[in-house]
């Protein structure tokens, strides 16, 4: 779908941004440009809508030359969404939204109509259409860009550190709705980021590139955490990746087992053991430890918190990680529900670890 055959920049100064390099994006997938900062992710990002021109190379758009597309007819049908979402500080929300239907001929009408459906989808309250981007907050004016870059419902998207500029927490939440987005709308996402975190969680396939504006490694994120190509990669996708490449095992052929339950609001009496309590539901609250002596019925204030929760047949991440933050050691499957299911050891997850690895004969660091 986005082909770059020997593409190089190299700038009236002198500086090669980017030297010879072909790379594939295939149609309908997220691809993301990875590695530190000045390696050339923006230069190769933005040869695709021609906002700089590569000094050698082509670069294809559904099987076209861009040389041959007239710039602003091209842009059309290529969303772009950057950092600090670059709204018209001087329009609404919704007007921001409508700006590009407006351009391709719509009634302002129903631009607007589109727009607010865009809202939506990128989920953000009708409320807000009336606000003005300053009234709003980072995270809420990146889902504006990225409504307002789908607006002419373009085939492809160009997205330059779209999630840099907001907070860790707000940040995963704007992951989760693009791979969300994704599943419904089948873009072709092009991903620049300097964070190779979000590279793996957001890629299907991932190209890192280093200083100097090469090309080191193209490949499925999984393959990236399990054989870097060079002492490049190896750094920059960091020391744990061994433990970060569990994200992309599944847990099939983990079996829960069960343990001593209470039920929040029952009599309990003491018992020298470590039981989950569960509400009205069957979801579990946290864990009342051994030899606790509860007077009247049990409440959530005599609980110690539960870790994090596993959701049955999600990667293998989730379930260590359940395990070793559970306070009993313990950790607690769900269903899709919430429903508790049972629990986990963390050797439990590294018996079926070793299994994965001797079914594929090799190790997964
Ligand atoms: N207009 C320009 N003229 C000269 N050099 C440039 C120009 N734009 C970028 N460069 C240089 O080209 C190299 C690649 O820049 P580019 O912005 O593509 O990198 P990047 O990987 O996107 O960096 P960052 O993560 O910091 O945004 C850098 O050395 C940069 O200084």
């Amino acid at each position: 779908m986005i082909e770059f055959q020997a593409v190089r920049k190299q700038y009236d100064n002198g500086t090669v941004a980017v030297q010879e390099l072909s790379l594939s994006v295939e149609a309908g997938t997220i691809t993301v440009l990875v590695g530190p900062s000045g390696c050339g992710k923006t230069t190769l990002m933005r040869m695709v809508n021609r906002m700089i021109e590569p000094s050698s190379g082509t670069v294809l758009v559904g099987g076209e030359d861009v040389r041959r597309r007239d710039p602003a007819q091209l842009r059309r049908g290529i969303g772009y969404v950057i950092q600090q979402a670059g709204l018209f500080p001087h329009r609404n929300v919704l007007d921001n939204v409508a700006t590009v239907p407006v351009l391709d001929g719509r009634s302002k009408q129903e631009a607007r109509r589109r727009a607010s459906e865009l809202l939506e989808l990128v989920g953000l309250p009708q409320e807000l259409g009336n606000r003005y981007p300053a009234q709003l907050s980072g995270g809420q004016q990146q889902r504006v860009g990225v409504a307002r870059a789908l607006a002419a419902d373009p085939p492809v998207l160009l997205m330059d550190e779209p999630f840099s500029a907001v907070d860790p927490v707000v940040r995963e939440g704007l992951q989760d709705e693009l791979l969300r987005l994704q599943d419904e709308l089948d873009k072709t996402v092009l991903f620049v980021t300097h964070d190779i975190d979000e590279a793996v969680k957001l890629g299907e396939k991932v190209a890192v590139l280093r200083q100097g504006g090469y090309l080191v490694q193209y490949a499925a994120p999984d393959d990236l955490l399990a054989e870097p190509a060079d002492d490049f990669v190896t750094t920059f996708v960091g020391k744990d990746r061994g433990y970060r490449r569990l994200s992309f095992v599944d847990s099939h052929g983990l079996d829960p087992k069960p343990v001593a339950t209470v039920e929040v609001g029952a009599r309990v009496a003491p018992e020298q053991r470590w039981r989950l309590a569960l509400d009205g539901d069957g979801r579990p609250r946290g864990w009342l430890p051994p030899g606790s002596t509860v007077d009247g019925e049990l409440t959530e204030a005599q609980l110690v918190a539960g870790g994090s929760l596993h959701t049955r047949h999600t990667p293998l991440r989730g379930a260590l990680d359940a395990a070793l933050s559970a306070p009993s050691g313990l950790g607690v499957v769900v269903d899709g529900d919430g429903q508790y299911v049972g629990v986990i050891t963390a050797d439990h997850v590294l018996g079926l670890i070793e299994q994965h690895r001797r079914a594929d004969g090799e190790g997964l660091t």
